[in-house]
């Protein structure tokens, strides 16, 4: 038997939070770092999410690494296919959520899917069409100053519909409170309409379990790790405790943080503060050729033995800000992931063997270093994050957690530990 839903997430982070959500709701899940080279064989769960790092590259490329994912899931027999995006929906004008939702659209025959990014455990709710983060409209949080993928409108109406060459609706929220048909009738009124992709209200983890009924037509649907949760009930599936565990943990612990999120540099200075012995790496200083990485590793060597070690090049906005100024944003993103990604290659030289690293994008450039191919789902720390085993190349076990930049508690880095066993 093939698996039940075949999932495209666009970028790694988001991968697990949606992985996550799915496990939480009974799912059995395997998480591929890219779409595999071999043809699907033997996957013994019910749903795959292929994380890509398509986020932030042009829009072509990441039209056509999803369809490239499409194609590995329809051979995998997948029978809905889910496209994962941030709850924030970062994003450009150029995309990157409309341009593949409509090419995934397009490769399944289909003409209508929603848009449904709230993640309501986390804060994120979308009501008349307007994104919240926490008590903010999307526009006045964090994400204004985001290094890749500013928000700067709250409307997602009219963000999706500046990237996408279909007309863009919404369901609001007084018909997702009416329940599945009144979702369904709504959801033939817009296709009647001509729009192809809407926008769908959701205050609350109800909201989203409410509205998975009439999700089960569409042969695609598109959102945040939130629309995981009704999904599985489609299907007959409940939760259920085994579909969540890891094998045992054991080895040195190191923190990587690359994002600049609000919540990760609050979760970096109450790290140190709690004692964690933290090296900061300077984007400006790597770009002038010094030894980074090498001081990171000699640091690392000095304190490895005595608990978990942090190496961090997450900053406030106006550092980040000047560094871009100075080197160019998507160069002084580049520059910082590679410098991370080698850390973290000498950190596993270094028998680290338990791992957090914070950033969506420093994710991708850190399991993609370590050549990790595979991520099964375990223990959730923080909604949106678990714990996740992988086989490093010489098969040994490593426990990985890879954390979305505005998620996780302040005390994350201190306490992500306690829930590994
Ligand atoms: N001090 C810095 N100056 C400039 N750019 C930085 C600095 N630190 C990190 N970066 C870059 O900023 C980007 C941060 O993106 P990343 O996705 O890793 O984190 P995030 O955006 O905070 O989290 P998420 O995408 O999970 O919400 C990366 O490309 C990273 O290399
Ligand atoms: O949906 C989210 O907020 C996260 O999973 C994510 O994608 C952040 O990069």
């Amino acid at each position: 038997m093939g698996i039940r839903l075949g999932c495209i997430a666009d970028d790694f982070t988001g991968a697990t939070d949606l992985a996550n959500n799915l496990v939480r709701a009974g799912m059995r899940v395997v998480q591929t770092i890219n779409t595999p080279a071999e043809p699907p064989s033997g996957l013994a769960a019910d749903a795959v999410v292929v994380a890509l790092k398509s986020r932030t590259i042009p829009a072509a490329d990441a039209v056509a690494q999803s369809l490239e994912a499409l194609a590995w899931l329809r051979a995998a027999g997948a029978e809905q296919i889910c496209f994962k995006y941030c709850s924030t929906f970062d994003s450009t004008s150029d995309g990157n959520i409309g341009p593949v939702a409509e090419a995934l659209l397009d490769a399944l025959g289909a003409d209508f899917t929603v848009a449904a990014p709230a993640f309501p455990d986390n804060g994120r709710t979308v009501y008349k069409g307007h994104l919240f983060v926490g008590d903010e409209l999307l526009s006045e949080s964090g994400m204004r100053d985001h290094p890749l993928t500013p928000m700067t409108d709250a409307n997602l109406v009219r963000v999706l519909q500046a990237q996408s060459r279909g007309k863009v609706g919404l369901v609001d929220h007084a018909v997702v409170a009416a329940g599945p048909d009144a979702v369904r009738e709504r959801f033939s009124a817009l296709r009647a309409d001509g729009v192809s992709l809407s926008i769908v209200d959701s205050l609350t983890t109800g909201d989203l379990v409410r509205i998975g009924p009439a999700l089960a037509e569409l042969p695609l649907v598109t959102g945040g790790s939130g629309i995981a949760l009704g999904l599985p009930a489609n299907w007959g599936i409940t939760p259920s405790a085994e579909a969540a565990s890891l094998p045992a943990a054991s080895g040195r612990a190191a923190i990587l943080s690359g994002s600049v999120s609000t919540a990760t540099n609050g979760q970096v200075q109450r790290a140190i503060r709690a004692g964690v012995p933290s090296f900061a790496v300077e984007p400006l200083r790597i770009a002038a050729g010094e030894p980074v990485v090498a001081e990171a590793l000699a640091f690392a060597d000095r304190h490895l033995s005595a608990g978990p070690v942090l190496v961090y090049s997450t900053a406030a906005p106006e550092a980040v800000r000047s560094v871009q100024e100075r080197l160019g944003a998507s160069e002084a993103g580049a520059l910082v992931e590679h410098a991370l990604a080698e850390v973290a290659r000498g950190l596993i030289e270094r028998e680290v063997r338990r791992l957090v690293v914070a950033g969506g994008e420093t994710s991708g450039a850190v399991v993609q270093a370590l050549g990790v191919d595979q991520l099964r789902i375990g223990a959730q720390i923080d909604p949106g994050v678990p714990w996740c085993a992988a086989a490093l190349p010489g098969g040994e076990t490593l426990h990985i957690t890879l954390k979305s930049g505005n998620f996780g508690t302040p005390d994350f880095f201190t306490k992500a530990w306690e829930s590994l066993r």
